[in-house]
This record gives C-alpha cells, structure tokens and sequence, in this order.
C-alpha cells in the first residue's frame, strides 16, 4: 500500500518514516514539504542516507492519485485545511496533530484556532489504539492522540472505568524531553536552555488537559472529571513519564487495581505491567512502541500513585499513528513496529 507524510522535515516526519520504511506492507510514496520541496531526504535528516528519497510539494490531486493513506505531521491547523479533498477521494488519513481530537469549542479555546467543519470531525475517531480499535477499525480519519495523553490515558483509563478513582482529584505530572516541542529553531529549545535544567511550563492551562478529561468521561464511569496537568521538561531528547495521583474510594487494594490492568491489556502487545515494585524508566521504552506502567496504593494517605513511561516519538506520536493504520487496514497490530527499545 501507498502512503505519504505531510510535514516531512519534521521530527514527526522522521520517525514515521524510520518506522514505515521496515514495514511490511507500506511503500513511502510521497514526502511532502511546505518548505523543502525538492531537496534529498538525507540533506534533511541525514541518518536516513539508505534512502532514495525526494521532498515534494503538496498537491491533493497528485496525493490522491498515489496513496491510500497519509500521515500528517504538521503543527495544528494545517490538517484541518488540506485533509478533506484527500478524505473526499477515500485517502485514509491518520493525523498526529491536535485539530480532530478535541470538540469544537475546546479546540477554539485550548488551541487558539477554528476547528474543522463538523461534517469532518463526524468522521473522525480518536486513535488511542488500545481503546478504540473498533472505531479506528472503519475510520476515514484517524485523530491520533497527544503524547502526554497517551501515556495517561493509558494508565487511568483502567482505574477510571473501574470506578476506584476520586473524580475531583486527579493530578497528572509529565516530563518530556525536548524532541516534544518539535525541530523548530526556538530559544526554548536550546541546548543552554534544557540542559542542566528541569522546570514546569504551562501548567493548568496545557492543550493536552481537555483531551484527558474527554477520553477519561467518554469511557470512564461517572461524569464531569477534572484533571490538574502539569507538564515539565527535562533534558534529555526522547521519552515522556506520566506520574499520576488521585484519591483512591474506599475498599480498593493495589491488588485489585493490577487486576484492573491486567484485563484491560491481557491482549495488547505494546502495553507492559512491569513487576511490583519495579518502576518506569523512560530508557527502557526508547525507540520503541512500548508503554510500561506500574503503581503504587499509599494507605497513609489515601492516594494511588500511577506511572507511565513511553517514548513520545513513537507510541506518542509515529508509533501509535502506524500501529493505527495496522488496525485500520486489518493488518497484524505489530507490524512494522517489532522493534526492542534501545538501550542504553
Ligand atoms: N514531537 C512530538 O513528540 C509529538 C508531536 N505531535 C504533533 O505532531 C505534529 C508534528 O510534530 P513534530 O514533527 O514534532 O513537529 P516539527 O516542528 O518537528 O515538524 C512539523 C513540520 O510541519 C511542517 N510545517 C510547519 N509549518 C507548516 C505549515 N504552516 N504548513 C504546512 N506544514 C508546516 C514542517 O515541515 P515542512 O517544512 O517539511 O512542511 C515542519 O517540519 C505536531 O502537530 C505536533 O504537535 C504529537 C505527538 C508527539
Ligand atoms: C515538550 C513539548 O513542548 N511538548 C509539546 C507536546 C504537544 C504536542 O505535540 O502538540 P499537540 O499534541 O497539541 O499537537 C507541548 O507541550 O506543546
């Protein structure tokens, strides 16, 4: 099958065709870039040199044409505009950004920008692969989900559903590495400025915290949850840890929780329990499609503390969006993305 990326010199780009390229059933078709059109691939990301392969410019007739799927992995805003005469044509489209994953007013006031027409967000599910593969399974367009949100997402939706979490009291902390923030030059990017340096940024008022409370409502039990998110950079490249707190309601054991999780990942290749006691480490999922979780109940104090580890590049963004077009295409969940995490 054909596809093609759209945002191809960025870092979501990059690792989409890192992984597409050893993917049994895909040929990379069209690269296309709004600013290097023309230019090698390897003059943009030189690890790539292997492949033979030329930036193009947009153009929906072409793209139609050539592919049966297309990726985007441009900043927010730029799906909304070029994806419906592709999806007109019977493209699937598998998005990394933010533009489908949210409703219309939310997406107006988290992300500053007018949301796409509802005629297309109808078609729309949100590609939180675990969660969703039957919806994902007939979908035309794929909202893959955001990186914090997919780690915890991941690691709440069990217990939320259970109903063993207090509504009012959940507290997400994540650490991303900087890779998070794209390959755009910005100061806040800069070596001088991550390096050494560990600090929180948009807290309370990060774009990924309504995404959280509508996936948590959508299939979690009771209504109305509320999640205080905070995120925060540390320095180091790749690799997101989602440390989640919340009041636990009575009568719930570490024990029972585990049960929790267990059954909701009993079939899912890429989510690992790690052993009690053993925590996350974002190491230990890097470059790979893996998410490990692991908890702990504080009888002291009433709290559950859950953790997540995933490497934001690949199950938090290329991954998830292959492992979506797998499950879309009916594909082996797996394929393309058998892969160790590297390690050190
Ligand atoms: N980095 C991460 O960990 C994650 C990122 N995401 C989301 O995935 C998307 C891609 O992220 P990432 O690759 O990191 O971002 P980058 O900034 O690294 O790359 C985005 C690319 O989009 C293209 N682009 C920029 N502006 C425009 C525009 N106005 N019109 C069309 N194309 C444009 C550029 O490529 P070109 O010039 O070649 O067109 C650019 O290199 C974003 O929406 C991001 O929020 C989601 C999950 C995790
Ligand atoms: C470290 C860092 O800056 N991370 C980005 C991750 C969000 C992202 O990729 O954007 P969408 O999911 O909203 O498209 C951020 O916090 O904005």
């Amino acid at each position: 099958m054909n596809v093609a990326v759209v945002g191809a010199t960025g870092y979501g780009s990059g690792e989409l065709v890192r992984i597409l390229n050893r993917h049994p059933h895909v040929t990379i078709r069209s690269l296309v870039s709004s600013s290097q059109a023309g230019e090698r691939l390897v003059a943009v990301f030189p690890h790539l040199a292997h492949l033979d392969q030329t930036l193009e410019e947009w153009d929906a007739d072409r793209l139609a044409e050539q592919v049966d799927a297309v990726f985007f992995a441009a900043p927010a805003g730029v799906s909304s505009r070029q994806m419906p005469p592709l999806v007109e044509r019977g493209v699937v489209a598998i998005d990394l950004a933010g533009d489908f994953r949210l409703e219309p007013e939310e997406y107006q006031q988290w992300y500053g920008k007018e949301a796409p027409a509802a005629t297309w967000l109808e078609r729309a599910q949100y590609g939180l692969s675990e969660w969703n593969a039957a919806a994902i399974a007939e979908a035309d367009i794929i909202a893959n989900p955001g990186c914090y949100p997919t780690a915890a997402l991941l690691a709440l939706l069990p217990l939320v559903q259970a109903g063993a979490l207090d509504q009012s009291s959940i507290m997400v902390d994540g650490k991303s590495g900087i890779s998070g923030a794209g390959r755009g030059l910005k100061l806040s990017s800069l070596y001088s400025e991550v390096e050494g340096n560990v600090f929180p940024y948009k807290a309370g008022v990060h774009q990924h915290t309504p995404e959280m409370e509508r996936f948590l409502q959508m299939w979690g039990t009771g209504d109305d949850w509320r999640v205080l998110f905070t995120p925060q950079i540390v320095p180091m490249s790749r690799g997101i840890l989602i440390t989640a707190y919340s009041r636990l309601r009575a009568g719930w054991t570490a024990q029972d929780l585990r049960d929790r999780w267990r059954a909701a990942y009993e079939e899912a290749p890429f989510v690992r329990l790690l052993e009690e006691g053993r925590w996350p480490r974002t190491k230990e999922v890097q470059g790979s499609n893996y998410c490990d979780l692991q908890l702990h109940v504080d009888d002291r104090t009433g709290y559950v503390v859950v953790a997540a580890a995933i490497d934001n590049l690949v199950k938090g963004a290329a991954g998830q969006a292959v492992q979506n077009l797998n499950i879309r295409m009916g594909w082996p969940e797996t394929a393309g993305l058998v892969a160790d995490p590297l390690f050190p």
